[in-house]
């Protein structure tokens, strides 16, 4: 569960980046995050890891106050994963050596360096890498693999941290539509599977209303809508954002050619393993 109460950021330049934000989360809701740019979506997700911290209000995990002394924070990062539209994976390194860093913040600090992994984390890696359908890649290189597998090489990552809560800040906005819709479809999957809280930031409202149980969209720092994807409707949209809704609608469209079972990704598309599917 996941407590925002009466949260305000306001940076040192002065800047509001969030504006009396008070709403809670239940466990095993996909809350979307959507609102144009700078409108306080990755600012409220880093409140929830502690990166950011408030100039007043609280936000709750679990139970407990974000915050706290070092060991508390780490503690508290420990349950949660993080993914990032740039994926922070070292392309370089193998997909195994990427996805098992995510066990360091179950250790400590010196043994984590040092290496020290164990059995049970080595099956926890080849667990994660089951469930976003990479299993076959742990010893290739990071940087060999698409856009949308390095992607999911980073929900892997999180997963092996065993969280109660994922955040992922905008995590398709470099993808292609059909890495997109995979992308979307594991963090969906991994949710379900092991009821997991999502929280997702995304600019594209027809993304958020096709993933996500639930809609929270944010302007200026503050939370101007907070419904179901189907009370998210064009007209309300429009209303609460103006001309910019069309901007924010449009941000990126479904994917159009999609495999012959309308479900998968269409061929040559996420999974190609060619070198044209691979990002520069
Ligand atoms: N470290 C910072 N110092 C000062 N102002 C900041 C800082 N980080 C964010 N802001 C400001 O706070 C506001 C909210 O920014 P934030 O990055 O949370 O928005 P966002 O909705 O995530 O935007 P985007 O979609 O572009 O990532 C913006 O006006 C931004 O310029």
């Amino acid at each position: 569960m996941i407590a925002f109460k009466e949260v305000n950021k306001i940076y040192p330049n002065g800047v509001r980046g969030l504006r009396d934000v008070d709403f809670e989360m239940r466990r095993g809701e996909f809350v979307a995050l959507i609102g144009l740019s700078g409108a306080g979506k990755s600012t409220l997700l880093r409140t929830v890891n502690g990166i950011t911290e408030p100039t007043s209000g609280e936000v709750e995990v679990d139970g407990r106050v974000v915050g706290g002394s070092r060991e508390d924070l780490r503690r508290l990062r420990g349950r949660i994963g993080m993914i990032f539209q740039g994926f922070n994976l070292v392309g370089p390194s193998t997909v195994q050596h990427n996805v098992i860093v995510g066990r360091l913040s179950h250790k400590h600090p010196v043994l984590g360096t040092l290496g020290l992994f164990n059995r049970r984390d080595y099956q926890l890696v080849e667990r994660a890498l089951d469930r976003v359908g990479l299993a076959n890649k742990l010893h290739q290189r990071a940087d060999q693999l698409s856009g949308g597998q390095q992607q999911r090489v980073a929900i892997a990552r999180a997963l092996v941290q065993e969280p109660s809560v994922l955040l992922a800040d905008e995590p398709v906005a470099s993808l292609d539509p059909v890495s997109t819709d995979r992308v979307m479809s594991d963090l969906r999957r991994v949710r379900d599977e092991l009821e997991l809280t999502v929280l997702v930031s995304l600019h594209s409202v027809p993304l958020a209303r096709r993933w996500a149980t639930r809609i929270i969209g944010m302007r200026d720092g503050m939370v101007v809508f907070d419904g179901t994807p189907q009370e998210a409707t064009d007209t309300r949209l429009g209303e609460i954002y103006g001309d910019a809704y069309r901007a924010m609608n449009e941000a990126q469209q479904l994917p159009e050619s999609r495999g012959s079972d309308g479900k998968g990704p269409a061929e040559g598309g996420e999974d190609c393993d060619v070198e044209e599917c691979r990002t520069p």
